[in-house]
């Protein structure tokens, strides 16, 4: 049965070495399907101490205040002879001998994610301990809970440590020790109040009472370790670790068990509960239960692992084929799918696939809508007629005919189209950038290579933006020219008309009453309007010139050009498992383990047999 731990302790091994430590995935991960240990208590509670009596080895940094400020990973290995060891995953090469060393190393791994502050950091340290003396076990050390910040702490402390030890203990495969000082009110348990919130049946709850031997005289702590005072489902274990005086003097591991195994044997309050309380006792019994838990589990990681693969596999099938490795194989797969690409953009704006006719809607709704917004009758008002033609005229009035006045006129209602030509711009530009991200998802190829996908999608916008600017300056200048120079057909009318409709004996200054000026307003009406209908019709010439058939013609010549430079990054490396996701890349190396899994299955079916 002990295999079956260490099988679950290498998967667990195998899940952190591939980055998977139970964060948030879009496929259920396996480290939160294993079975871990966590310890979990108010601060200087003893959990530290726990772990060392449990592991018999002195290798936790100790002091006052807050010592524990990472979670601390600990995968014991059980090994047949041979010295012990220990192993930190982030120093994968090294094997520490010296637990003196150990200890020195996680504290300087702790600083150098949190500073030498006193602040806490979720990232966990993964240390293994291979040892003769030890039981297969994985737990995991965490910050002790505590009630107020103290100087050099952020104020949210108190409830980042809680959140933290939450995230850990939450989980249904959490195994929770909960570690109380027998010398403080069993009511004021921190570990208590935190495991029964995430575990109120106690099914994964074991009752650790540290301290024992420093309750004052006259009391002592039967009640709890009998399940009188607080029952769990578990009976409750004692232990009396190193006080910080045996510390100070280097009382090594194994006289500190002996003198714990002799102070439950010798007290007459524990004599009979001696055989199951103590350190020795605490790694046994949870390392017997956590096989009973793997057991347990079993069918369920290999349902896990059955469905993650069906999924890979589906996922996989989506990618495609694999990339040449060679140069001039990657460029000519990353032409191919580039080409791939423009062709759905083409048939989006060519009506094969849907997307295009919305230019139109542009042309034939959205712009003479904005045109007939502009209403240049509001703008030809009696009172800006004057105002224009009087301001023209200057300090000389007009004799025959307000010339400069006409210009003025016009020319202010002209220039207001620019509006809504530079919207239409705008609007076919929208279009085709929508265009373009929908090309993008419709490209199967480009899935497989997201780094690709990102750079002809950047590509793409790119040049869409070079075009917007060529298609505003001239779909404005088309405006502009229509400032610039007047129809003079249209004007050559104009002193018949004012003949036939105007009265030419009226003097000079009578010509700016309200009929005259009425009229040179309508006649600038006549014009604008004349002018408006036709730029209605050349602005979406100019913006299909410029910028539909430019980008059909050419969307990604410029990232051809520029290829040859972005070849190398575009692949993330040159083997296709790397331009999987990290998900994805995660998941198959799951695979690999999937044999594991079928073998401990078996060792499961005998053992049961058995
Ligand atoms: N006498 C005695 N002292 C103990 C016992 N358990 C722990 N201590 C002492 O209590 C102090 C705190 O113990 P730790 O094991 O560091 O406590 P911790 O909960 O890990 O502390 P943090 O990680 O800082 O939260 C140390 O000085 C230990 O020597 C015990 O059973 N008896």
């Amino acid at each position: 049965m002990e295999n079956l731990i260490t099988l679950v302790n290498n998967i667990q091994r195998a899940c952190t070495a591939l980055g998977d430590h139970g964060e948030e995935s879009a496929l259920p991960t396996l480290w939160d399907s294993l079975p871990a240990i966590a310890v979990v208590g108010g601060q200087s509670s003893g959990k530290s101490s726990v772990l060392e009596s449990v592991v018999g080895k002195d290798f936790l940094p100790r002091g006052a205040g807050i010592v524990t400020r990472r979670p601390l990973v600990l995968q014991l290995h059980r090994i047949d002879d041979g010295k012990e060891y220990a192993e930190f995953m982030h120093l994968p090469k090294k094997r520490f001998t010296d637990f003196a060393a150990v200890r020195q190393e996680i504290s300087d791994e702790t600083d150098r994610e949190t500073g030498r502050s006193k602040q806490i950091s979720s990232v966990p340290i993964h240390l293994s301990i291979f040892s003769p003396n030890v039981v297969n076990l994985t737990l995991i050390d965490l910050p002790g809970l505590t009630k107020v910040a103290i100087e050099g702490q952020s104020e949210t402390i108190v409830q980042d440590i809680e959140s933290m030890v939450r995230s850990f203990i939450e989980k249904p495969n959490c195994i929770i020790l909960a570690i109380s000082p027998a010398n403080q009110d069993l009511a004021t348990s921190d570990a208590i109040k935190i495991a029964r919130e995430v575990d109120p049946k106690g099914d994964r709850t074991f009752g650790v009472l540290t301290k024992i031997d420093l309750m004052d005289k006259g009391t002592n702590a039967v009640d709890i370790l009998e399940g009188k005072s607080y029952k769990l489902q578990f009976p409750w274990v004692g232990v009396v670790n190193r006080s910080q005086a045996d510390i100070n003097k280097s009382v090594d591991m194994i006289a500190a068990r002996r003198r714990e195994r002799e102070y439950f044997q010798s007290s007459p309050e524990y004599s009979h509960l001696a055989h199951r309380m103590g350190s020795e006792h605490l790694g046994k019994m949870l390392s017997k239960h956590l096989e009973t838990v793997i057991k347990s589990r079993i069918p369920g990681l290999q349902s896990l692992i059955n469905k993650t693969i069906i999924e890979l596999e589906g996922e996989l099938t989506k990618l495609g084929k694999p990339i040449a490795a060679d140069a001039g194989g990657k460029l000519y797969t990353t032409m191919e799918i580039c080409r791939a690409f423009d062709q759905n953009f083409k048939e989006h704006l060519d009506g094969v696939r849907a997307g295009g006719e919305k230019i139109y809607g542009v042309f034939d709704n959205q712009l003479p809508a904005a045109l007939k917004r502009l209403q240049f009758d509001k703008h030809l008002s009696i009172e800006n007629v004057r105002k224009l033609i009087t301001e023209a005229d200057g300090y000389q009035p007009h004799l025959i005919a307000p010339e400069q006045g006409y210009r003025r006129l016009i020319e202010s209602c002209l220039v207001t189209i620019r509006g809504p030509a530079e919207a239409a711009v705008d609007g076919v530009h929208a279009i085709l950038k929508g265009i373009v991200q929908k090309a993008i998802a419709e490209t199967t190829e480009l899935k497989q290579y997201p780094t690709l996908r990102v750079e002809v999608g950047n590509a793409a916008f790119e040049s869409l933006e070079r075009m917007r600017e060529e298609s505003k300056r001239a779909t404005l200048q088309l405006v502009d020219m229509e400032c610039g120079y007047l129809t003079v057909e249209f004007f050559r009318k104009l002193p018949q008309d004012v003949e036939k409709g105007g009265n030419p004996t009226h003097s000079l200054f009578d010509r700016y009453n309200d009929s005259y000026l009425r009229r040179v307003g309508s006649t600038v009406l006549q014009y604008v309007n004349m002018t408006c209908a036709s730029l209605r019709n050349s602005i979406p010439k100019s913006i299909v010139y410029c910028q539909v058939r430019e980008a059909k013609r050419s969307l990604l010549d410029f990232f051809f050009t520029e290829l040859g430079k972005k070849e190398v990054s575009i692949y993330h490396g040159p083997n296709r498992m790397a331009q999987l996701s990290p998900h994805c890349f995660k998941m198959q190396q799951y695979m690999k383990l999937y044999p594991i899994i079928v073998f401990a299955n078996t060792i499961f079916a005998v053992e049961t047999v058995e």
